[in-house]
């Protein structure tokens, strides 16, 4: 598969977590399925058309079936089909717990920081194994600017929905390596480093889609209160579950309600002019050293600065 034209880009991506396997009142287009230099995304890409004929992109990061544990999605390869669609800015819904008292399962959340628990086991670069090396600035690990810009068509999107779900913002996800639930020691341990949600999927979805220079917003879907409430249960799979599917319904109304919106700030606004263009100055300058085949595999995710 070459790569996109401007005319055939998919500018919007949507990657759906635990319980998000397909989104609402969309056309189908196609399924695509390319093979990247890092394999397979984790199932086929659907491309569909919201009600006035633009095209968005939807991934499944468990896969269709959900088969992919959060330590095995194959995020390199998500991120790189995604950017060979055209796709510059990606929403995330992710299923998370809460480690705040009123940051109730229901509530949706817009991150700001991330803090990395995850154990080195999942490739978290699409520069690792080659020759060359970059250093992508991860200080605000959410795109800013898109952040922002969420925060009034979600909250709309919410009221119009009437169910009561509450956005909060401005909180600091953890990210777990998982598959198992945190201890209860740990739970504890994340709300005195400032920690307010926590999931297993944030990495290194973010920070592959900065190096990718793709604008990248988690939308946090909270479904329980982890491991640290003193005389309550710890979280179980079947507690997440229980709030799952109302927290999928809502996922899809916001997605529906915001979409349109989101691809003309993207298309006509400012909200992509952080990423855009960022990697140039994180990337160590060419040397003689550096491998051409490890250039020609770069340029799939970052042609502007590999096309030689
Ligand atoms: C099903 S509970 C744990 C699982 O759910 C979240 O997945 P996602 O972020 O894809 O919604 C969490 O990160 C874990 O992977
Ligand atoms: N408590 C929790 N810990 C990690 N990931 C989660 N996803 C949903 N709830 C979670």
């Amino acid at each position: 598969m070459s790569s996109n034209t401007d005319e055939d880009a998919v500018l919007v991506g949507v990657i759906g977590g635990s319980g998000l396997y397909h989104l609402d009142n969309l056309t189908f287009v196609r399924s695509v399925n390319p093979e990247t230099p890092w394999g397979f995304p984790s199932s086929p890409i659907t491309i569909a058309a919201l009600p006035s004929g633009t095209q968005v992109a939807f991934l499944a990061r468990h896969g269709q079936g959900h088969t992919f544990s959060p330590s095995a999605v194959p995020a390199r390869a998500n991120i790189a089909a995604l950017k060979l669609l055209g796709v510059r800015v990606l929403l995330g819904f992710s299923a998370v717990g809460s480690l705040r008292e009123d940051i109730p399962p229901g509530t949706f959340a817009l991150p700001t920081q991330i803090i990395d628990r995850t154990k080195g086991v999942r490739p978290a670069s699409f520069f690792e194994d080659t020759t060359v090396v970059a250093h992508a600035a991860f200080g605000d690990p959410f795109s800013r600017r898109l952040v922002r810009w969420l925060e009034g068509p979600i909250t709309q999107a919410l009221a119009e929905e009437g169910r009561g779900v509450k956005l909060v913002t401005e909180k600091c996800i953890v990210c777990m390596e998982g598959p198992q639930f945190s201890t209860r020691a740990e739970s504890h341990m994340y709300r005195q480093w400032g920690g307010d949600l926590i999931n297993m999927s944030v990495l290194p979805e973010a920070k592959l889609a900065r190096e990718a220079e793709i604008s990248y917003a988690l939308i946090a879907t909270v479904t329980d209160y982890d491991s640290w409430r003193p005389n309550t249960d710890a979280v179980t799979a079947a507690e997440v579950f229980k709030t799952l599917r109302a927290n999928a319904e809502t996922s899809r109304h916001v997605a529906g309600t915001i979409l349109q919106e989101l691809y003309a700030a993207a298309l006509h606004g400012d909200i992509l002019s952080e990423e855009a263009g960022s990697m140039q100055s994180s990337i160590m300058p060419r040397s003689a050293q550096q491998k051409q085949a490890d250039r020609d595999k770069l340029r799939y995710v970052l042609p502007a600065y590999f096309s030689d």
